[in-house]
């Protein structure tokens, strides 16, 4: 049965951030992602992941700023400086939390520039090593251009490519499957073939983004799938629930533990 582990950027969103975490326990899930912690302290979250039993499955480095419309550095000319220091700042919350996986957002930046192309592998590599050291894997995610115009890592062929030659094992996929339905379609079969270099797995239905429990794709068949190929990591619902989230959660009845 995947594992599934809510996302509490996006779910639990009726509550302040940090009570997110009981609700997230209360409905069942043994797990939480979400995209950054870093306006609460490290040994908060971790309070309240250890008060609630709950395993962190993966958060964001720090992207740049947010608000001002950046979406990732690594791809960006003139802040490497500013990378590593956020490299630096997720390890810490990493360590506090336990979290063994952390995804690099690229930045908005020309895919066909190969400025760009060479600032992004020399940001992944330096980002691999020093997660490396401390066992923790790297995930790189293809994102859709509509819902993030311009961003670089627009297409999961050149995420493939690198994470194969860049010759960093803890360098992983993240395969949201919301993103590859609207990039490329051919989900199962995607799924199949990457499966050796996926390292997270995010859900949501497709083209609502909303719970995973109809439109375009099947999603029992999909989470049976995930078995079958005997994925053992985690599946974060990186979904916006229609209405309130509990009212939302009948998807996820059968696969509660
Ligand atoms: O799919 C997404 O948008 C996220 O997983 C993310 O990390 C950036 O927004
Ligand atoms: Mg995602």
């Amino acid at each position: 049965m995947p594992r599934f582990a809510a996302n509490l950027t996006m779910m639990f969103t009726e509550r302040p951030f940090l009570d997110r975490f009981d609700a997230a326990a209360d409905t069942g899930f043994r797990a939480v992602e979400y995209l950054f912690p870093y306006d609460h302290a490290p040994d908060e979250i971790a309070g309240r992941l250890q008060r609630n039993g709950l395993t962190q499955a993966l958060f964001n480095m720090p992207p740049g700023d947010w608000a001002a419309g950046e979406r990732g550095l690594a791809a960006l000319p003139g802040r490497f400086d500013e990378l590593k220091a956020g490299v630096a700042t997720a390890l810490r919350y990493a360590g506090a939390t336990g979290c063994r996986r952390l995804h690099l957002m690229a930045g908005l930046a020309d895919p066909g520039d190969p400025a760009a192309a060479a600032r992004y592998r020399d940001a992944v590599l330096y980002a691999a090593d020093a997660l490396g050291e401390r066992g923790i894997e790297l995930m790189l995610e293809p994102i859709n251009g509509r819902d993030m115009p311009g961003y670089f890592l627009n297409g999961f062929a050149a995420a493939e490519s690198l994470i194969a030659g860049i010759g960093r094992p803890n360098v992983r996929l993240q395969f949201d499957i919301y993103h590859r339905q609207i990039l490329h379609g051919d989900v199962t079969m995607a799924l199949r073939r990457l499966m050796p270099m996926i390292g997270h797995i995010q859900i949501a239905s497709v083209p609502s983004r909303q719970e995973p429990d109809g439109e375009e794709l099947n999603w029992p068949f999909l989470f049976a799938e995930l078995d079958r190929l005997g994925y053992g990591g985690f599946v974060g619902c990186e979904y916006r629930p229609r209405g309130r989230t509990e009212d939302g959660l009948g998807w996820f009845g059968p696969y509660r533990a």
